[in-house]
């Protein structure tokens, strides 16, 4: 039997279908995310700006509105691995971060189960400190206990397999590559509710990307569900048991990579 979730405060959306043999971990209904830009096309913030809106009796510098995700509806479930596809702008990064509850829905809504952990290229570790101090701020932030991040360190460390003795240097020498190997080693030190990755594994090598893999599996087991934005196929292929293709903030399909990823690659040439 399936139960359908609706949202009757705005008007018909695309309904999403609940497989009851399985345990939903993240619901999507309906969701549209605008973003609102203040002052675009040079009207706000500078004198010259504001005189010619004074000039011109405009009231209060223009707003624009981005519609980045428009209807998008979906339910992961435990143990999926998610990748999501798109082209340049086509809302992949807006729909991982509103999941991870970052942005807030125009229409729709978000419901996961557990807390969702984002890991993303800007994840927040601190430039100017070493390898070996991110490690203990970032598996802190991520909630472990002192004892937790003291057990787990050598394993990140191992995992991250940054050239000899660069853990001991600020992060600002890192190459981007080294940056995102350690703050993968790092997020993949807990077990996360819903694990969103932004494009973290793009620039690893082929050796990394093949532990990555290996770890997201592992993750997958005691994980609610992974999303995964690559714009690397292989990296989707390889890791994900399901694709979702965004275009222009619409969902144009979801279904298992072989076929997701061959249609996108039909239509796109990629
Ligand atoms: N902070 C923001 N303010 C205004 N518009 C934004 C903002 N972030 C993204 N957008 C717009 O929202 C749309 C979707 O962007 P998003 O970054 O989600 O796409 P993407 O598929 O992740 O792109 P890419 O593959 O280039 O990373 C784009 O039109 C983009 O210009």
């Amino acid at each position: 039997m399936a139960n359908s979730l609706k949202d009757k405060a705005t008007g018909p959306q695309p309904e999403v279908t609940l497989d009851d043999d399985r345990d939903p971990i993240v619901v999507v209904d309906g969701l549209h995310i605008v973003y609102r830009v203040y002052g675009g096309g040079g009207g706000k913030g500078n004198a010259a700006s504001a005189l010619m809106r004074v000039v011109k009796r405009e009231g209060r510098p223009q707003m624009k509105e981005v519609h980045a995700v428009k209807g998008v509806s979906f339910v992961a479930y435990r143990g999926d691995a998610i990748g999501v596809i798109g082209t340049n702008g086509s809302g992949k990064s807006t729909l991982l971060k509103a999941i991870a509850g970052l942005l807030p829905p125009a229409r729709g809504a978000v419901y996961t189960a557990g807390q969702p952990s984002l890991l993303g290229v800007n994840a927040a570790l601190m430039k100017d400190l070493t390898g070996s101090r991110n490690i203990i701020l970032g598996c802190l932030a991520m909630g472990m206990t002192p004892e937790e991040t003291r057990e787990k360190y050598d394993e990140i460390v191992k995992f991250a397999d940054l050239k000899p003795g660069f853990i001991d240097y600020p992060m600002n020498t890192y190459s981007s590559g080294m940056g995102a190997r350690l703050r993968f080693a790092i997020a993949a030190a807990r077990t996360h509710d819903v694990l969103l990755i932004d494009e973290a594994l793009a620039t690893g090598d082929a050796k990394f990307k093949r532990r990555s893999k290996a770890k997201i599996d592992e993750l997958r087991k005691d994980a609610g569900a992974v999303f995964l934005v690559a714009h690397n196929l292989d990296v989707i292929e390889e890791t994900c048991n399901r694709v979702i293709w965004l275009d222009d903030g619409r969902m144009r399909m979801d279904g298992d990579p072989d076929t997701v990823l061959g249609a996108y690659t039909e239509a796109t040439g990629k």
